[in-house]
């Protein structure tokens, strides 16, 4: 067991007001435990379930499986096959606020994709007539291939873009906006990772200020009555509610969506509908979700696909 930081002590008290739950939610981060892996599965489950599986929350897509501690779903041949995508609980649970959009999504834009995970879940979702898949980051941009590639996430495109550039080419197109926003990655200390300085307040301050550039121009693609989904797998307030209250102040045609079945989990550091999974409820190591909706009533516009230039593209059939 490592000894908490300050910092992280710090953290749980304005986390927690609750003494026991502070105490928990530091031992989650200092002894580390697994968590149970999870599937997402791309194709249609073979009737032989392949794995042990655990039962579902009751908010859990059927297209998601929680598997027993021990199971290794990365080493089956129908990982390699496609037939499903590896992510972390955490991940089903930021993603799940987008269970609630009825609306038929044309087009998703995903601006912080890889490896994948959220759009693969938005993908299997909503059957969009396009994904855009956006990697900021050129070195990551190979995982992302690589795992579309192999689940046959298609029509799609990945893009390698600033954010500012999608804004001015995407301008008020997207029905769905995904921003799984870069963080300070202190749910990797719940999973036995290393997460160098994410406590500390610099970090923290950069990392928000990255976040709300990140999201102010995600909004700007968010087609009139559009969603703007935005999520994050750290638990400081700066990141996550502030971020929030921050975006709704300025981008005053949003409005928060109440996300019913995570109702249980809403965030009590804010009067936003936000909401938070913590490491020591032992579902996953930790997310924060927020699902907006553009009120503007207007016209959804068109992308110019020819100054998208995707640095991968598999659209010729659905
Ligand atoms: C939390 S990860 C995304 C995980 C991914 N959505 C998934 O579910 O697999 C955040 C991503 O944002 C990217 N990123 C970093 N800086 C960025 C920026 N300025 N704008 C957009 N994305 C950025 C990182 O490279 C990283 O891939």
């Amino acid at each position: 067991m490592n000894t908490p930081s300050n910092l992280l002590i710090k953290l749980s008290r304005r986390l927690f007001e609750n003494l026991n739950e502070q105490e928990r939610f530091v031992e989650a981060l200092t002894n580390p435990q697994p968590f149970h892996p999870c599937i997402l599965w791309g194709t249609e489950k073979p009737e032989i379930p392949p794995f042990q599986v655990e039962a579902p929350s009751p908010w859990q897509p059927n297209f998601i499986d929680r598997l027993s501690l021990g199971q290794k779903p990365g080493q089956h041949p129908l990982h390699e096959k496609g037939n499903f995508y590896c992510l972390d609980f955490s991940s089903v649970f930021a993603a799940s606020t987008l269970l609630t959009i009825s609306d038929h999504i044309d087009l998703v834009l995903d601006m912080c994709a890889a490896p994948g995970g959220k759009s693969i879940f938005a993908w299997k979702n909503f059957h969009p007539d396009l994904l855009i898949s956006n990697e900021v980051i050129g070195k990551r941009l190979g995982m992302l291939i690589s795992n579309f590639k192999r689940c046959h996430i298609k029509p799609s495109i990945i893009v390698n873009r600033d954010s500012s550039i999608l804004a001015e080419i995407m301008a008020s197109s997207s029905h769905l906006a995904i921003v799984d926003a870069p963080c300070t990655g202190q749910s990797l200390l719940a999973k036995g990772e290393k997460a160098p300085g994410c406590f500390h307040p610099t970090a923290i301050n950069k990392s928000a200020n990255r976040q709300k550039r990140i999201i102010a121009n995600s909004a700007k693609i968010v087609a009139p009555q559009g969603y703007l989904a935005y999520m994050t797998c750290t638990y400081s307030p700066e990141e996550n509610e502030q971020v929030s209250e921050w975006f709704l102040e300025r981008f005053t045609q949003f409005q928060a969506v109440e996300i019913n079945h995570l109702k249980e989990y809403q965030s009590h550091l804010t009067t936003i509908p936000c909401y938070r999974m913590f490491p020591q409820d032992r579902l996953g190591a930790g997310a924060f979700t927020v699902l907006f909706k553009n009120t503007d009533e207007g016209e959804v516009k068109e992308v110019n696909m020819n100054l998208l230039s995707g640095v991968w593209t598999n659209i010729l059939e659905k």
